[in-house]
């Protein structure tokens, strides 16, 4: 698949691809409440030469200028913080008038804290240096739990192990599934101290990990879990399993630390809705990422006012999965009308609205390893090639749309890829821009 640069609209779609140049972007990104969220960002233009000029008359005087006594000088003084309190105003409020306010919806296991992540990498101050050290923990855990997964998922399928000295192996990776049930990760527990020790107990955890390198190793080399890995859909397996299983060796290292390509591919459960400010190209994003699980839903609704923009996130490959909350409800069905609710939400009528058709990587690859799309969609008498299952099952969701005027700007992504979703970024920047010119009718 080789994705071809292309300018995205309305009701129509595009894939960015990846290499494209340096983009000239100035970058913030600013924890929640932080008191420097305006102060940190570029100056506006106008501003910074009268900020000088203000402060020049506390500073020492040329001999030249007639003496000042204290209280001409207390009175200057009091004049120039005048000024420069008009000044900051008027900087935050054209930085205000420059603000937009994104939010990234969809279901669970789609990509939005992915999504959030590549914005910290591109225009973030410190990139994902703050949590570095601890997705060290998040990478050893998605190991354990993806080789668990596979071992689980033979017995599903039905698929005998290769080596039989193995089986040793599968027993010690089964007898940690209710160990491992106790460190599931969540952003909650992921950031809260107040979480049991236990649970946010890294060296136990990296312990456990390195006690079961061995078990990993043999069992991803069998050729039975290699089967079980091609062609088991349903066995609850993340995305990033065959990256991580792949780098056990480099994982297990005593100075290991996360490079941000781990860091994207590391999968943690999003529970509370979080705030992040960034600054793409001298507009002030204030960006939400939410928890996708149905259960979390309905924490979605008290950020839906006055909303610039949508990112809508649907993963392609889903197609074949099943829910993870109801087992009998397909994935992408599920997400379509989820999709319906929030393209049709009355409050979104003048939102710009982005939908990521996401994971294209893995969608070629179930293509390639034979997942029909006609299994999951009887309706589908297409070849199963992908341009035109992935053309078939995004006008699912742009048949939801009542409102057949609505503009719903589509993108085919793939979500870890950092070059890819550099370009992506800066057309939804612009897609968001437009939008908002033309509500504020200057456009
Ligand atoms: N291969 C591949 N993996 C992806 C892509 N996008 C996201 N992922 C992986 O999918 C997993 C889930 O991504 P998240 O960003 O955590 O999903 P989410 O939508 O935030 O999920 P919730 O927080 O539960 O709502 C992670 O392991 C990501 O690395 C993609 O385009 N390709
Ligand atoms: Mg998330």
């Amino acid at each position: 698949m080789d994705p071809s640069t292309g300018a995205s609209g309305p009701n129509s779609s595009s894939t960015a691809s990846s290499g494209t140049g340096p983009i000239s972007l100035t970058s913030n990104s600013i924890p929640i409440n932080s008191s420097n969220a305006i102060n940190n960002s570029p100056p506006q233009s106008g501003s910074a030469p009268h900020v000088s000029g203000a402060h020049s008359i506390s500073a020492a005087q040329p001999h030249s200028l007639p003496k000042m006594d204290r209280s001409e000088m207390r009175k200057a003084k009091a004049v120039s913080d005048a000024i420069d309190k008009a000044l900051r105003a008027d900087k935050e409020r054209l930085q205000k008038e420059r603000s937009a306010k994104l939010l990234i919806l969809g279901p669970s296991e789609t990509g939005k804290t992915t999504v959030l992540k590549q914005l910290k990498l591109l225009y973030g101050r410190k990139g994902l240096d703050v949590e570095r050290q601890t997705y060290r923990r998040v990478v050893h855990l998605n190991a354990m739990k993806a080789i668990q997964a596979l071992s689980y998922g033979l017995q599903k399928c039905n698929i005998p192990l290769e080596k039989s000295e193995n089986i040793v192996h599968l027993e010690t990776v089964m007898r940690l599934e209710t160990t491992l049930k106790r460190y599931s990760i969540t952003s909650i527990g992921f950031t809260n101290p107040a979480i049991p020790r236990k649970i946010t107990d890294a060296k136990a955890e990296t312990d456990m990990f390195l006690d079961m390198v061995p078990a990993i190793k043999a069992l991803w080399a069998d050729d039975g879990i290699q089967e079980c890995y091609r062609v088991g859909s349903n066995i609850n397996l993340q995305d990033s399993a065959q990256y991580f299983l792949d780098s056990v060796d480099r994982i297990a290292e005593p100075d290991y630390v996360p490079t941000d390509d781990d860091i994207l591919q590391a999968r943690v459960r999003t529970l509370a809705v979080s705030e992040h400010y960034f600054n793409i190209d001298s507009v002030l994003y204030k960006i939400y990422d939410v928890g996708g699980q149905k259960s979390l839903r309905k924490y979605w609704a008290p950020y839906f006012d006055d909303v610039d923009g949508i990112i809508f996130m649907a993963a392609l490959s889903s197609f074949d999965q099943c829910c993870e909350e109801d087992e009998r409800m397909n994935r992408m069905k599920e997400c379509v009308v989820l999709f319906n609710s929030v393209a049709n939400h009355k409050l979104f009528a003048d939102t710009a609205f982005i939908l990521f058709m996401n994971k294209i990587d893995v969608f070629q690859r179930k293509l390639d390893s034979g997942s029909l799309v006609k299994t999951h969609f009887s309706e589908y008498d297409g070849p199963n090639d992908y341009a035109t299952a992935s053309a078939f099952l995004h006008s699912r969701f742009l048949q939801q749309c009542k409102d057949t005027a609505k503009q719903i700007y589509t993108h085919f992504t793939h979500a870890t890829d950092t070059n890819q979703m550099r370009v992506i970024v800066v057309a939804v920047n612009s897609i968001v821009q437009r939008m908002n010119l033309r509500s504020s009718g200057l456009l």
